[in-house]
């Protein structure tokens, strides 16, 4: 290695600033599993800063359009697609792009929350870090830890007790944890499926208050089944449709008060307004 080697170097992720979110840009995303499509030319553009939420009726391909977003849908059995992912103008599927670099760049809050529940809720935080490579000093951890906990509405209520497992939490403060696990690693996007599904009413307004609060440096999608929700957190909204068989599709997109207010497809209208789905 020379002097102006720097490639060799990796930086850290601590050495990435709070507050770079991203642009997702998809463009006629499809998806299989096996022989049957399940996505049919979706495309999306997610704006850094904003919050967009996908809805839309169960099995029309929500989920997977999040997965295809970083990279998890390739690793299910019998599971292709086609289109382009960009995140601020770079394929994450380029071929010299690394998994783990769209892992990193890319977060996921999932449905039921997953801390490691033996683990501390220290090591819970920090454990993302290991998982990319990344060192850390100990007092860089103790501040990242101190900073995701209070960035995902954590902090006060476990300073005391960051040595306890992360398994001891309630469901709420569970999935607050593993928000504050993703944004250890500091990403640009946030990827979030239906994370209130399993939650009580108010924790849901809790990690709907986060998710606004985490806007501003992180970027978000959330699918949601829940039509208040998508109007309370979202800045757009996309509405998915899978039509008697046909491969899920974006029948509109928009900004969510449009979206609810003057719909322009009569579909986007009777969804939004309960009358089916
Ligand atoms: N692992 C899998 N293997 C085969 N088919 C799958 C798999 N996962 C999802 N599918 C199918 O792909 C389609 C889209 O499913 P997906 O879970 O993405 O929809 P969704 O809109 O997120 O649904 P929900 O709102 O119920 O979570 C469905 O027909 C589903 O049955």
């Amino acid at each position: 290695m020379t002097s102006l080697d720097t490639t060799a170097v990796p930086p850290t992720v601590l050495a990435r600033p709070a507050g770079t979110a991203g642009t997702l840009d998809a463009r006629a995303v499809s998806a299989w599993f096996g022989d049957r499509k399940v996505l049919e030319q979706v495309s999306l553009l997610m704006p850094a800063g904003q919050v967009t939420a996908l809805i839309g009726p169960s099995g029309c391909g929500k989920s997977t359009f999040l997965r295809i977003l970083n990279r998890m849908h390739e690793l299910i059995p019998g599971a292709t697609l086609a289109g382009e992912v960009l995140l601020d103008g770079a394929d994450i599927y380029a071929p010299e792009r690394r998994l783990t670099a769209a892992r990193r760049d890319i977060g996921m809050v999932f449905q039921k929350p997953n801390p490691f529940p033996a683990m501390s809720i220290y090591d819970n935080v920090v454990a993302g870090l290991k998982l990319t490579g990344v060192r850390a000093s100990r007092p860089e951890k103790d501040q990242l830890v101190e900073e995701c906990l209070t960035k995902a509405g954590l902090w006060r209520e476990v300073q005391d007790r960051l040595r306890q497992p992360g398994g001891a939490l309630s469901g709420g403060q569970q999935q607050r944890l593993c928000i504050a696990r993703s944004l250890a690693v500091r990403p640009k996007i946030l990827l979030m499926d239906e994370p209130c599904s399993a939650l009580d009413p108010t924790s849901t307004r809790r990690i709907e208050q986060t998710v606004r609060e985490l806007v501003h440096e992180v970027t978000i999608v959330i699918v949601t089944h829940n039509m208040q929700q998508a109007q309370r957190v979202s800045d757009q909204c996309a509405f998915f449709l899978a039509e008697q068989g046909t491969p899920g599709a974006i029948v509109e997109h928009g900004p969510t008060e449009a979206m609810f207010s003057t719909p322009v497809d009569q579909r986007t209208s009777d969804y939004v307004n309960g009358r089916f789905g």
